[in-house]
């Protein structure tokens, strides 16, 4: 396998991809180098997987040796770096500010445009504030690219240390990361977009402010939080972002990479009174030069790269999954807001109007679920899915971890999945979801 090494001048960057099915390896020969805000170690070597659209940055300039084939691979004169890291400055007074006087710290949202490199600025301003011993909360409303669990989830973790270059936000919620601390709380919202059902979303985002709000109680709130969000293409007409903003209390709105939706949401949400209790600073970034425009087949690809990281390990560690045969009288499957998806004239006739966005609904186990990935929740499955439905508040239920339906045996009554966990699956309420992934090898 071809070595290269690669010269950065400070203040440049090592831009790459990695083709599915390939591996690259790099390694820090000498200077000093960060992934999207985590420092890379002397000597130690790192090794990015197919599907990875990366960017190594250096402030003071480096030497960088790297194995293998990359799609495509330049270094980059230009970032955006200058003005995220006065973005961390000015936070990390805010923080300092809130200590000081036991106050709330900065609670800031990164919006924009599909592909500006919001998820790299978030990963960015969480990892600087962990390297400077905060412990700030990460919080991905972002379905579609959900960065700490499978897609379609949406989440809230506590980030105590750099983000784990390999394994991305997944490391933390696997043990044996270098990022992982505490379980990260993950809800199953079922959908890629939040437009898909934006009544059951905001209910979530709802949920997700709560488990906020109890965290920062007890862990304190000085080091505030940072959302990842989906990319808007039509921001005017949104019906989720306000809600968002209001929900989490945000303080400040960055907006990445586009003027116009910065004007927009300024004069909906913003204000020229910072001090005004419930304000909302709304600020323009630059879009990250490297961010790559991901074609839909590419997405898919990386949809599938995150299931795959969530059953066998996203780092450098393998993470063993096992088949598990579940008898369909053991499960109890509900699905949120059948009607966001089933045209009424699909339901039974009365169904209409008794359903809702956020109406709860058994699922009765049949070939479509071949290949879905379904939410493991913490919440005991009564015997009966029909008073289930009726009786769980599902919404709010907190997932515990995902399994794949590899095989549904109608003649046998059964499922064959895929889970993380050895044993028998517990009888613990699924929640369904669009997510479906196939095993490939
Ligand atoms: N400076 C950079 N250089 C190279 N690649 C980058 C850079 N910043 C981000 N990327 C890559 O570009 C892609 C898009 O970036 P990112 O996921 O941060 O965008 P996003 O705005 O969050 O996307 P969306 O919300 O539409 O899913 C990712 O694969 C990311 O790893």
């Amino acid at each position: 396998m071809s070595t290269k090494e690669w010269e950065l001048a400070a203040g440049s960057e090592f831009r790459f991809e990695v083709d599915f099915k390939k591996t690259v390896q790099v390694r820090l020969v000498s200077g000093q180098a960060e992934y999207f805000g985590t420092e890379l170690g002397p000597e130690a070597e790192y090794q990015f997987s197919g599907g990875e659209y990366g960017a190594i940055f250096s402030w003071q300039g480096c030497r960088l040796s790297v194995t293998g084939e990359c799609a495509s691979a330049y270094v980059a004169e230009e970032t955006a770096m200058d003005a995220y890291i006065n973005v961390h400055v000015a936070l990390q007074q805010q923080r300092a500010a809130a200590r000081a006087s036991n106050g709330s710290g900065p609670r800031v949202m990164v919006v924009g445009p599909e592909d500006c490199g919001k998820t790299a600025l978030a990963r960015i301003l969480v990892s600087y504030a962990a390297r400077q011993g905060e412990r700030p909360l990460f919080v991905d409303l972002d379905p579609r690219g959900a960065s700490v669990a499978v897609p379609g989830t949406v989440a809230v973790a506590a980030v105590g240390h750099p983000v784990d270059i390999e394994a991305g936000f997944m490391g933390l919620a696997q043990p044996s990361s270098e990022g992982a601390g505490e379980t990260p709380l993950v809800w199953q919202f079922g959908y890629e977009q939040p437009d898909a059902n934006a009544a059951l979303f905001n209910a979530l985002v709802d949920r997700v402010a709560g488990a906020v709000e109890r965290r920062q109680k007890t862990d304190g709130a000085a080091s505030g939080l940072v959302v990842d969000t989906r990319g808007f293409s039509d921001v005017a007409r949104d019906q989720t972002i306000e809600h968002a903003v209001r929900a989490l209390r945000i303080t400040a709105l960055l907006v990445v990479g586009n003027e116009r939706m910065h004007s927009v949401l300024a004069a909906r949400l913003g204000t020229t009174d910072a001090s005004k209790e419930g304000s909302v600073a709304v600020l323009k970034l630059p879009r990250a030069g490297g961010a790559v425009d991901r074609s839909a087949a590419v997405r898919q690809q990386q949809e599938a790269r995150a299931v795959q990281r969530y059953f066998y390990g996203a780092g450098r560690e393998r993470v063993a999954s096992f088949s598990t045969v579940v008898p369909f009288d053991d499960l109890c499957i509900l699905r949120v807001g059948v009607d966001a998806v089933a045209p009424s004239s699909t339901l039974p006739l009365g169904e209409a109007r008794k359903l809702s966005a956020t109406s709860v609904s058994p699922v009765v186990p049949d070939e479509s679920l071949a290949h879905a990935v379904l939410a493991v929740t913490g919440a005991p499955a009564p015997d009966d899915a029909e008073a289930a439905a009726a009786q769980v508040d599902a919404v709010g239920l907190q997932v515990v971890g995902f399994v794949n339906v590899t095989k549904v045996d109608m003649e046998r009554r059964r499922l064959i999945v895929l889970s993380p966990a050895p044993g028998r699956l517990p009888k613990q309420v699924l929640l369904y979801g669009n997510t479906r992934w196939m095993e490939t090898v």
